[in-house]
């Protein structure tokens, strides 16, 4: 169910946070196009995490690429950035062209169909700092995304198309969780970017 109309000038956050949807950035094409590029060309690995001391791996796929060989931590885990390749480039320069906004990493994931999603988390990473923008690109299948407030617990969805481009921006992540649900209706795959600035580190 769509509940929001693609005007990247409204907040679709009642309060704490900013989120815009700009909607579809590229056309349909463009998006299949770009999306059989990524899924060649991007050295996907199965994620890994380490939930209760345990070491797990995903189905879903990741990969995270940088203009440096920058490291974050997530989910316990630690992970090193690949050079950014000539095909994240073009995107990135589409998303800035959109945000007015550069992001010096882009968070790759690869879900191969609706039995694959996000639990509920924010991007509060300590590398990311306060109050940052992340900018999130979808290719592919169509999925629901939502929001909850940490502490109202107010929840809100959208769906994301392919092509659309979707922004977090101020204390978003302070306050609101984010999550893509699973979904057995979903039998497509979806490659999701999110496009990050990492601060700069000190070690
Ligand atoms: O796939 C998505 O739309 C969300 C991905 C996400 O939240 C993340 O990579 O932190
Ligand atoms: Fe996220």
């Amino acid at each position: 169910m769509e509940l929001f109309k693609a005007d990247p000038a409204t907040n679709l956050l009642p309060y704490d946070g900013i989120v815009n949807y700009y909607g579809a950035v590229m056309n349909s094409h463009e998006a299949e196009a770009r999306y059989r590029q990524l899924h060649a060309e991007i050295d996907w690995r199965h994620d890994e995490a380490v939930v209760f001391g345990r070491r797990i791996t995903t189905r879903r796929m990741v990969a995270w690429y940088g203009e440096e060989a920058y490291s974050y931590t997530y989910s316990n885990t630690t992970k090193q950035a690949l050079p950014f390749v000539q095909s994240l480039l073009g995107l990135r320069q589409l998303v800035s062209l959109h945000t007015g906004e550069h992001f010096n990493s882009c968070l790759l994931n690869l879900y191969h169909d609706g039995s694959e999603g996000m639990a509920w988390h924010s991007d509060d990473e300590k590398e990311l700092g306060r109050d940052t923008t992340i900018a999130s690109l979808s290719l592919g299948a169509a999925r629901k995304f939502s929001f909850r407030h940490k502490k109202t617990r107010e929840t809100l969805s959208l769906t994301l198309e392919s092509g659309s481009l979707l922004v977090m921006r101020g204390s978003t992540q302070s306050h609101w969780l984010h999550s893509l649900p699973k979904s057995a209706r979903v039998t497509l795959p979806r490659i999701n970017l999110t496009f990050r600035s990492i601060r700069h580190q000190v070690s």
